[in-house]
């Protein structure tokens, strides 16, 4: 991100893209839309294309909302941060949603993509309808984009019909009816949070900026193999001139029988043959976690999850309110597993979960560098799988080491646009309201009128 012509800009760009056919997310996302320019973003609010039967209609629809101009993938390209906002349709992305994702594959392919902040909204008919779902699989397109993903900022006092979700923002869809003023509020800090944390650095906070970035590696020191990849990935951070804390989680199975859903043999394994004779880090402590700019967690993956111990350490750090040590900070996850597929992808997957809850914004590797490919293409973070022996391989030493290196430098940026945003609360409308955007007329980077620039 720190190459990226955001540093040089004072405005960051900001794409809302949604779909909707009953009007629901148009509303919504025309929120999230002000609510960026508010943080004083430019702004292009789009629609995607859709040319699929409604198998519903004629359905109920609320009155028209003016034309927004269609989603080209070069607007993804233009953004700084976008705001995916699409219907849960099945608990999950909308077909035409889904043909616009797929339709920046192009750009994708070319490394065009990386480093967006994204985050994501939905709408759908019943509350446990799959919403959460629905915005967790929008994510998975920004983890290949090798975009950064913020969740919506949880609140101690979060309650049914605001719309608010430790993962995006996820409104009640009812028939004929707009959103809800609590919804649009929290759509309306939805946008405003991520214009600001994409937003440019800022050059003040000369005490923060005097001291090189802080990094926190903790892991869960099963074996060898989790405490190599551990290790390298502090190296990687050190790389960019980061301080680094290698850090432990406390591990009361050790020892005793697995107590922690460890797979057959497993345990053994990962002890491995260097044993616990080798130095051993310091046990993370919260003060460890605050310290840090950016925290990057290691275990291995068990049933589907890291590791029980540093899931509890992780769960401990979700609370609410001022003190949360990741709001806001950069953080990744990697993990190492009995065979491949038994967990890479979706440990890491699960994970990130925790870190939404915790405020944390996620910046997996996706494809920013020939050795995630080399290791095995996981854009979620680095897997190992044990069955190819105790040591990692070469691939996964060097996919491991950028991971360090691409966390600490998010943090590094995070830092200087983070630490000056409050706790949000939904923005009120302005009135009069601000305009929706105007039609494009010339493609993709012709301007929304009347959000574009304010
Ligand atoms: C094909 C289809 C699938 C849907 N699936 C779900 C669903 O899984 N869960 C749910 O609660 N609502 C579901 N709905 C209701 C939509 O979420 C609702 O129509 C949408 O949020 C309205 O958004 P809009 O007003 O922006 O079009 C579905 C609707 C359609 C058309």
């Amino acid at each position: 991100m720190s190459g990226r012509p955001a540093d040089r800009r004072t405005r960051p760009r900001i794409a809302v893209v949604y779909h909707s056919r009953r009007g629901t997310m148009c509303r919504l996302a025309a929120a999230a839309a002000e609510g960026a320019g508010r943080a004083g973003a430019t702004v292009r609010l789009l629609r995607v294309a859709d040319t699929m039967e409604d198998p519903f209609r004629p359905g109920p629809t609320l009155p028209a909302e003016p034309s927004h101009p269609v989603a080209a993938p070069e607007d993804v390209l233009w953004a700084d941060g976008l705001v995916l906002a699409t219907p849960t349709y099945f608990g999950n992305v909308s077909a035409p949603f889904k043909a616009f994702l797929d339709s920046t594959a192009r750009l994708w392919a070319k490394g065009m993509l990386t480093d967006r902040v994204v985050t994501g909204m939905t709408s759908a008919e019943c509350s446990y309808g799959g919403r959460e779902a629905t915005l967790l699989s929008l994510y998975q397109t920004a983890y290949h984009w090798g975009s950064w993903v913020l969740g919506a900022e949880p609140a101690d006092d979060d309650r049914p019909g605001t719309g608010r979700n430790p993962y995006g923002l996820s409104a009640a869809y009812r028939r004929g009816s707009p959103p809800g003023p609590a919804e649009l509020g929290n759509a309306r800090a939805l946008g405003h949070r991520l214009a600001r944390i994409t937003g440019r650095p800022t050059p003040v906070l000369p005490s923060v900026m005097a001291r090189p970035t802080r990094v926190t590696v903790v892991h869960h020191a099963a074996g060898t193999a989790v405490r190599t990849l551990a290790q390298e990935c502090a190296a990687g951070a050190r790389d960019t001139g980061a301080q680094v804390r290698l850090r432990r989680v406390p591990d009361p199975s050790a020892g005793g029988p697995p107590a922690d859903g460890a797979q057959n043999g497993q345990r053994h394994r990962e002890r491995g043959t260097a044993g616990w004779g080798a130095p051993r880090p310091p046990v993370v402590t919260t003060e460890d976690l605050a310290w840090a700019d950016a925290v990057i967690f290691g275990a291995p993956s068990r049933l589907g999850t890291l590791s029980a111990p540093l899931l509890a350490h992780a769960q401990s750090l979700a609370r609410t309110g001022a003190g949360r040590p990741l709001w806001g900070k950069a953080a990744s996850a990697f993990t190492v597993t009995p065979h491949p597929h038994a967990g890479s992808e979706s440990a890491l997957l699960a994970f990130h979960h925790v870190l939404f809850h915790c405020g944390a914004v996620v910046v997996p590797p996706g494809y920013t560098d020939p050795a995630s490919f080399a290791a095995g293409g996981n854009p979620y973070g680095v897997a190992h799988p044990l069955s190819a022996g105790e040591r990692p391989s070469p691939e996964a030493l060097l996919a491991v080491r950028h991971q360090g290196r691409r966390t600490a430098l998010a943090g590094d940026r995070l830092r200087r646009t983070v630490p000056d945003i409050g706790p949000t609360s939904p923005l009120p409308a302005r009135t009069p309201a601000a305009p929706a955007g105007a039609g494009r007329t010339s493609g993709p980077h012709t301007t929304t009128t009347s959000l574009e620039g304010r």
